[in-house]
């Protein structure tokens, strides 16, 4: 079944408004992997407005299921985070400074002998490697050709017109994916999933391993609790088993 890691990053943006300690992002994290959570993302950027550099220090040897750290590798901040916090992945995002969020994916042809280089470190060092792009057929065969393990279908497109023309949405998706699973690549998403549309991607693309979600289902628990929001999360993705 597909996993789910619940991305914090708005857990700490609430945290970081009033300076101090509530809520508690460790203990969320925590509480994440205890109401069903498969995994714990996060994405530091260098203004550390919401997940600090400090923080993925302190969740790495508390947590007890996957770590996903998300970021821009063009950052040597970044590079030496993960390679001293050793995630269970590393998923590279292409942002630019100061980027309000991520809203691309690698150009992996462009880009091929950096991604390759940058990628060879992390794996060198034992972490798995994810890299962010767009439901683009020659970018998934382009990240194919830099020795990632895995690649992140950039979800954006595919949420925005969900509710106009779900079928035209997704489309572009199955192509991208199919290709992935031809390459031998695992296969992630992200970006503004939610409970609406979760379920009929995941149907569509049955052999997805990983979504990140956090926006939305932080949203959500204002709402309907953390626990069940998990869980609900949780239920849209067996249900398109
Ligand atoms: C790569 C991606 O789509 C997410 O990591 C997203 O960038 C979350 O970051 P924010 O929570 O800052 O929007
Ligand atoms: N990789 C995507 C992610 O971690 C969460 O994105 P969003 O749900 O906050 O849009």
């Amino acid at each position: 079944m597909t996993k789910l890691s619940v991305n914090i990053n708005k857990i700490a943006t609430l945290r970081n408004s009033r300076g101090g300690n509530n809520p508690d992002l460790v203990k969320m994290a925590k509480d994440a992997e205890r109401f069903g959570a498969d995994g714990i993302t996060v994405h530091p950027r260098p203004d550390e407005r919401h997940i600090r550099y400090a923080d993925v220090r302190d969740l790495k040897p508390l947590l007890s299921t996957e770590f996903n750290i998300e970021g821009n590798c063009t950052e040597q901040k970044f590079i030496d985070l993960v390679l001293e916090v050793k995630p269970h992945q590393v998923t590279l995002v292409p942002d630019a400074l100061g980027q309000l969020t991520s809203d691309h994916g690698w150009d992996t042809i462009t880009h091929k002998n950096y991604l390759e280089n940058i990628i060879g470190i992390f794996k060198e060092a034992g972490i798995r490697v994810s890299i962010f792009v767009d439901p683009d057929e020659r970018m998934v065969a382009g990240a194919a050709a830099t020795g990632t393990d895995r690649i992140e279908l950039y979800t954006e497109g595919y949420a925005r017109h969900y509710h106009t023309n779900r079928n035209e949405a997704i489309a572009p998706y199955v192509l991208a994916a199919q290709k992935a699973k031809e390459l031998g690549l695992g296969l992630n998403a992200g970006h503004d999933l939610d409970l609406d549309n979760l379920q009929f991607f995941a149907t569509h693309i049955p052999w997805l391993d990983e979504v990140s979600i956090g926006h939305a289902l932080i949203c959500d628990a204002l709402y309907l609790g953390f626990e069940n929001t998990i869980q609900l999360y949780k239920r849209q993705l067996e249900r398109s088993i």
